[in-house]
C-alpha cells in the first residue's frame, strides 16, 4: 500500500471518528501503550529445551506437524524477533520453566535457577522485549495426575522446590529489566473421571500453594497469577484449579487472577469477569486464545469473543491492571505466521475498543434510549477503524495491511524450511 494512500485514508477516518468525539491519535497511543505477553510456546509445539523429545502431557495437545519450530534457544529467538519485527508496538515475551539455556546438561525442575534464564534475560535487555515466566508442572515424569495436588508427599515436595525456584527466577528478571515480571501458575492436576477426593486434592493444592507463598517477595520484581481451568485432555471430570477454587485464592491472598478464554465451559467467554475481577484482585492476567469447541488453542482471530474482551479492558478505564497474553499453539500452520496473526488481531480489536465513543453511549444509556445505543454499537462496526490500524503500522515502521504475509513466507523459505 502508497504511503500516501495510507495517510489519505487515515485523515477521511479521523474526520469520521472526530464527528462522533473520538480523538485517534489519543487511541494511538494508548493502542501503542499496549505491551502484548507473546507466549515463547507457539514457536516449538511446547517442546521446550529440557527434554525437548518427551511427551507434551498435562492435557494439552498441539496438533500439526508443520515443518520450521525452532529447535534450539537460538532458533527460538530469531523466531520471536522476526515476529517483533512485524508488528508495531513494545511486548513482552513470556517465557516457560522448560526454556532455560540449560547448556546441554539435564536440569531437574527442583534444581532450576535464574542463571538458567540469563541468556533469556540480556536477550530481554538487548531486544527491548521485557519478559514474563511460568512454573511447568507438565510433561514430567513426577507430574501424572497430581503435582501440587498429589497424596504423595514427595511428589509435593519435588513441585513445590520447582514453584519456589520458578518465582526466584521471575523476580530476579523483573528485578533485571526494573519491571515487575508475571508469573503464571497453571497446574494441572486433575482426573479423566469421577473423582471421590475432590475436597482432599483441593486442600493439599492450597496447602502447597501456601507453604511456597510464604516467601515474600516484592511486587516490584514479582506478580503472581494463578490460572484456572474447567477441564484437560485426561481430565474431563476433575481438574483440582478449578474456577472457584482460583478466584477464591486470589481473592484472598490478594493475588492476580489467569483468565484462560479456553477453560470455561464451551460457550463461557471471559469478556464479562472482567469488570468483577477487578473489583476483588489487584490486577488480573488474560491468556487470550481461541477455543474452537473445547480448549483447542487456536490462533487468535478477530471475532466476537475477542472484541468484547477489548471493550471489557478499555470499558472497566483500568487498563493497566489487565495483562494481555496470548497462549495458543497451533502446529498445522507456520508458526511466525501464527504469532503475527494472532497479535495484529489482538492489537486491532484493542484498537476498535479504544476507537469507541464510551462516554456517548453511556449518555444513551443512562437516558434508556438503548435503540441509539444498539445503533452507535452497530454502526460502529463498519467505521475505517483499519486505516487507522494502517496508519499506526505506517508510523512504527512495520509493515502494513497483508504486506507481512510477504515477509512470513521469504522467511520461511529462508529460514525455517531449511530446519
Ligand atoms: C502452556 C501453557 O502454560 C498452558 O497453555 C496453560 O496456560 C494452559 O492454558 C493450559 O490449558
Ligand atoms: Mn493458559
Amino acid at each position: 500500500m502508497k504511503e500516501e494512500q495510507i495517510k489519505k485514508e487515515f485523515a477521511a477516518a479521523k474526520e469520521k471518528y472526530a464527528a462522533l468525539g473520538v480523538d485517534v491519535e489519543k487511541a494511538i497511543e494508548k493502542l501503542n501503550n499496549v505491551s502484548i505477553s507473546i507466549h515463547c510456546w507457539q514457536s516449538d509445539d511446547v517442546s521446550g529445551f529440557e527434554n525437548p523429545e518427551g511427551e507434551l502431557t498435562g492435557g494439552i495437545q498441539a496438533t500439526g506437524n508443520y515443518p520450521g519450530k525452532a529447535n534450539t534457544i537460538d532458533e527460538l529467538k530469531n523466531d520471536i524477533e522476526k515476529v517483533l519485527e512485524l508488528i508495531p508496538g513494545k511486548h513482552r515475551l513470556s517465557l516457560h520453566a522448560i526454556y532455560g539455556d540449560f547448556g546441554g546438561e539435564f536440569v531437574d525442575r527442583d534444581q532450576i535457577e535464574p542463571k538458567h534464564f540469563q541468556t533469556w534475560m540480556d536477550w530481554a535487555k538487548k531486544t527491548g522485549a521485557k519478559l514474563d515466566f511460568n512454573s511447568t508442572f507438565f510433561s514430567h515424569p513426577k507430574s501424572g495426575n497430581y503435582s501440587l495436588s498429589s497424596f504423595d508427599p514427595e511428589i509435593r515436595n519435588f513441585w513445590k522446590e520447582h514453584l519456589r525456584r520458578c518465582r526466584r527466577i521471575a523476580a530476579e528478571m523483573g528485578r533485571q529489566q526494573g519491571d515487575a515480571c508475571i508469573h503464571n501458575i497453571w497446574v494441572h492436576d486433575g482426573e479423566k473421571d469421577k473423582t471421590v477426593s475432590r475436597i482432599q486434592h483441593r486442600e493439599l493444592l492450597k496447602e502447597s500453594l501456601d507453604e511456597v507463598m510464604t516467601e515474600k517477595i516484592s511486587t516490584d520484581y514479582l506478580k503472581d497469577s494463578v490460572e484456572c481451568k474447567l477441564f484437560g485432555i485426561g481430565s474431563e471430570s476433575y481438574v483440582v484449579g478449578s474456577h472457584e477454587f482460583y478466584m477464591g485464592y486470589a481473592v484472598k491472598n490478594n493475588m492476580l487472577l489467569t483468565l484462560d478464554a479456553g477453560h470455561f465451559h464451551p460457550t463461557e467467554g471471559i469478556a464479562d469477569k472482567i469488570s468483577s475481577m477487578l473489583l476483588f484482585v489487584p490486577e488480573v492476567n488474560l491468556h487470550v486464545s481461541r477455543p474452537e469447541r473445547w480448549d483447542s488453542d487456536h490462533v487468535v482471530i478477530l471475532n466476537d469473543a475477542l472484541l468484547e474482551l477489548s471493550q471489557e479492558i478499555v470499558r472497566s478505564g483500568q487498563m493497566e491492571k489487565v495483562h494481555i497474553g496470548l497462549d495458543y499453539f497451533d502446529a498445522s500452520i507456520n508458526r511466525i505466521g501464527a504469532y503475527v496473526v494472532g497479535i495484529r488481531s489482538t492489537q486491532k480489536a484493542m484498537l476498535q475498543a479504544l476507537l469507541e465513543p464510551t462516554e456517548k453511549l453511556r449518555e444513551y444509556e443512562k437516558r434508556d434510549n438503548n435503540f441509539q445505543r444498539m445503533a452507535y454499537l452497530e454502526e460502529l462496526k463498519a467505521m475505517p477503524w483499519n486505516a487507522v490500524y494502517n496508519y499506526y503500522c505506517l508510523q512504527q515502521g512495520v509493515p502494513v495491511g497483508d504486506e507481512y504475509i510477504q515477509e512470513i513466507e521469504k522467511y520461511e523459505s529462508e529460514v525455517t524450511s531449511k530446519r
